[in-house]
């Protein structure tokens, strides 16, 4: 079946752009102007909880409409254009499945209504994408939640689409399923298909896209390559908390580094500011052994999701 999907795929690249686009639900500013362009291959869309990744994709999908600005695809507003909707797939977030359908009929109700000219054909295509073919007669009520994820990934794609929007794709996998899940993506992307995949696990991203679009609070923090994105992210200045056999000597020591902005004695060990976390972390085991003392802890203080972001925004 999968010598059929590719033989018969006429997925070609397609370009996505976002131009000062914003969007407010009530006094909520969902997305606030931002310009982007997403080409063929893998691209996440990285950014918090509530970041604005989902409005930004329905808009992308035409679902929305932009309060101002516009998105294109290959040059054409999305809002409401049904051609667009021929050349684009969507997979929500919300895993809304009917659980009684087995994924063969599930993915021919999808190729039916696009009135597509051999449902069936396209269904056998689609499903050998993503490889359901064993259980494609099964219930999805039976399924593992990677294989549901899969017979939604087939039923975005029934139409042969060039663009394929995914809305946290991994939520609730097992590692398996995401490598599984990853690998699909690639095999997409490898065909030439653009694809846009949203998560707010930064490693997610990385080990899958090279290139990453960083959505802070609705606005664009960052966009690039994800060796680039790391960079900034790595390089921002952050807080340690070191433990150590002699807290007050090491402090004294760490004072002399570069990259130390400043070193706080507290009861629950050294607190140190630092603007190069790479240097730093180098510099103190080094420093350590030199001087005959012992580590005994090395914490981030602030390595949460948000405080990371944070740092991007104010950029
Ligand atoms: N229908 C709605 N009505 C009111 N506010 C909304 C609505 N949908 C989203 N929002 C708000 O808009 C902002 C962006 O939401 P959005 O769902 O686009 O973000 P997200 O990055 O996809 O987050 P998550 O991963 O949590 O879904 C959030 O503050 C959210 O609370």
């Amino acid at each position: 079946m999968t010598v059929v999907a590719e033989s018969t795929s006429t997925a070609r690249s397609a370009t996505v752009e976002l131009t000062g686009v914003s969007h407010w639900y009530g006094n909520v500013v969902a997305v606030n102007d931002i310009t982007l362009t997403v080409g063929s291959g893998v691209t996440g869309l990285l950014g918090p909880n509530g970041a604005g990744k989902t409005t930004v994709l329905h808009m992308m999908a035409g679902f929305l409409r932009p309060a101002r600005g516009a998105v294109h695809l290959d040059g054409k507003p999305t809002w409401r254009d049904p051609e667009v909707y021929r050349k684009l797939g969507l997979v929500t977030e919300r895993e809304t499945v009917p659980g009684f359908l087995t994924a063969q009929e599930f993915v021919l109700s999808g190729a039916k209504l696009h009135g597509l000219k051999d449902p069936l054909a396209a269904t056998a295509r689609a499903i050998g994408i993503v490889e359901l073919e064993e259980a494609k007669d099964r219930r999805i009520s039976t399924y593992s939640k990677g294989m549901r994820q899969r017979a939604r990934v087939a039923a975005a794609l029934v139409h042969d689409p060039s663009v394929l929007l995914l809305d946290e794709p991994f939520n609730g996998m097992d590692p398996r399923q995401r490598l599984h899940m990853m690998d699909l993506l690639h095999r997409m992307a490898g065909e030439g298909r653009t694809i846009l995949f949203s998560s707010h696990i930064l490693e997610e991203v990385e080990r899958l896209s090279g290139t990453i679009q960083v959505i802070v609070a609705g606005r664009l923090a960052a966009s690039g390559h994800y060796r680039h994105i790391r960079k900034l992210m790595t390089n921002r200045p952050s807080v340690y908390l070191v433990r150590s056999s002699n807290d007050r000597r090491l402090g004294a020591v760490l004072m002399g580094l570069d990259a130390v902005a400043g070193v706080e004695l507290e009861p629950s060990g050294l607190q140190v500011r630092t603007s190069d976390h790479g240097a730093f972390t180098r510099a103190l085991a080094k420093l350590a052994r030199a001087e005959d003392i012992r580590l005994t802890a090395v914490q981030p203080r602030d390595e949460s999701l948000e405080n990371v972001f944070s740092y991007l925004v104010a950029q």
